[in-house]
């Protein structure tokens, strides 16, 4: 049994700072404790547009707060988002996330994030690595 608070979670390096500016983003859990997934609550920065595209991990993320957008930019859609939705990019989806207003959401990556990752120019994290230690 793992038991986490979030505002003591902010008091420690589980609250990363993205490099562009525009969110930050406590992980809550991550791939250590043990489940093929992390999950995280991310703020995105009112009046910012951050790229995204996680080509190796699949995103489920849930808006508890605040109002924004999504543009996934294969086809050129708009995806408002407001409390109460979840937006899933279960095709790895490139989009840019608008935020209207600061938006909290909670995130959940598959497989989970370690904590080391940063955005890397693309908009992606890099894959999970593989543990050839581990007995099949
Ligand atoms: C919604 C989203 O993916 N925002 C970027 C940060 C990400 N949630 C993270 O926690 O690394």
């Amino acid at each position: 049994m793992i038991v986490r608070n979030l505002e003591e979670a902010r008091q420690t390096d589980r609250l990363v700072k993205s490099e562009s500016g525009t969110w930050d983003s406590t992980r809550l859990s991550l791939a250590d404790d043990g489940g093929n997934c992390s999950f995280h609550i991310t703020r995105i920065y009112a009046g910012t547009e951050t790229h995204i595209h996680y080509k190796h991990h699949f995103e489920a993320v849930y808006c508890i707060e605040g109002e924004g957008e999504v543009e996934t930019l294969a086809d050129g859609k708009i995806w408002p988002i407001k409390p109460g939705d979840i937006y899933i990019l279960d095709q790895h989806d490139e989009h840019l996330l608008r935020a209207h207003e600061t938006m909290h959401l909670a995130c959940v990556f598959t497989p989970g994030l370690t904590g080391k990752e940063v955005h890397r120019e693309d908009g992606s994290y890099a894959p999970a690595e593989v543990d050839d230690k581990k007995p099949l």
